[in-house]
């Protein structure tokens, strides 16, 4: 299978494929919605990307793209822990601690918010399209006093330093990352396999109060379990919103589908992104 991923090489999107799908041919996007438009134009059979870290959250332009852009189905969720390291080229090993700029993912910076604040409080944070983009930029300006934050592989890889390890402001550091298809089918992966999950996009009326609640309870009183919901905006004027809502079970022949058509009968809009098998590394 073909897959694309959130590049370049030794990004964390690239090593959750990397044991995801060893036996895989890997294809290295530089933005994510080049990744999930490289399904939808039958250029790979399958996009990983990521969704949602412990620390910082979800990744809105995921979310959002899979809203308002793409037609794709969610086939697993691999979630990986997640270790941020600060890395230097070995030209500037001397001097690391007096570097000008540090540059990563803006979810990498949001994880090392404490660190930063407190060993580098003044110097610019950039952002750039990946972890490893950052450790690549880096491994190509080695005349530059700038350091990158991102994973071992990632050190390796473009040759930098490792200068402090682990520096990401809580233990707990887990990343989910989705696995996109244009069909629906199941993904078997080789590796432990958890809980089944179903992902919904739910679009209430404009009109209708305690719509939400209606639709959470359509859920609570079938005792499905859900696991997340968030809004974002719909884009069409403040206060409008979509909930994204995660349900701990796959679909079945009953409880999911009469709680959605019980949702859809309070005329909102239900969109099932997918219902599929959480792994974990
Ligand atoms: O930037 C990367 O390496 C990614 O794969 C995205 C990401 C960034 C920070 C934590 C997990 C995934």
């Amino acid at each position: 299978m073909k897959i694309a991923y959130l590049g370049p090489e030794a990004s964390f999107t690239d090593l959750a494929v990397r044991s995801a799908f060893a036996g895989d041919e890997r294809y290295p996007y530089v933005t994510i919605p080049e990744c999930i438009e490289a399904v939808m134009e039958d250029k790979v059979d399958l996009a990983v990307v990521p969704l949602e870290n412990a620390l910082e959250g979800s990744v809105h332009i995921t979310i959002d793209y899979l809203f308002h852009e793409a037609d794709l189905s969610i086939v697993a969720e691999i979630t990986s822990p997640i270790q941020q390291h600060l890395m230097i080229h070995p030209n500037q090993q001397e001097k690391w601690q007096d570097v000008h700029k540090i540059l990563s993912h803006s979810h990498a910076l949001a994880q090392c918010h404490k660190y930063l604040h407190h060993y580098f409080r003044g110097v610019s944070l950039e952002q750039t399209t990946s972890t490893a983009a950052a450790a690549k930029y880096v491994s190509e300006n080695p005349e530059h006093p700038i350091a990158a934050i991102g994973n071992r592989l990632a050190s390796e890889k473009y040759q930098l330093m490792i200068v402090q390890d682990d520096i990401h402001d809580f233990h707990f550091n887990h990343t989910r990352f989705i696995v996109l298809s244009k069909d629906p089918r199941n993904i078997d992966v080789p590796i432990s396999k958890s809980n089944g999950k179903t992902t919904v996009m739910v679009t209430l009326p404009s009109d209708r109060s305690g719509a939400l609640h209606q639709v959470l309870s359509a859920f609570s009183w079938r005792n499905i379990n859900l696991s997340k919901i968030e809004s974002r905006p719909l884009k069409t004027g403040l206060g409008n919103y979509f909930f994204i809502i995660d349900i701990e079970q796959q679909i079945d022949e009953v409880l999911i589908p009469g709680a959605i058509a019980e949702i859809e009968a309070l005329d909102c809009n239900v969109k099932v992104l997918g219902s599929y098998q959480s792994y974990t590394l």
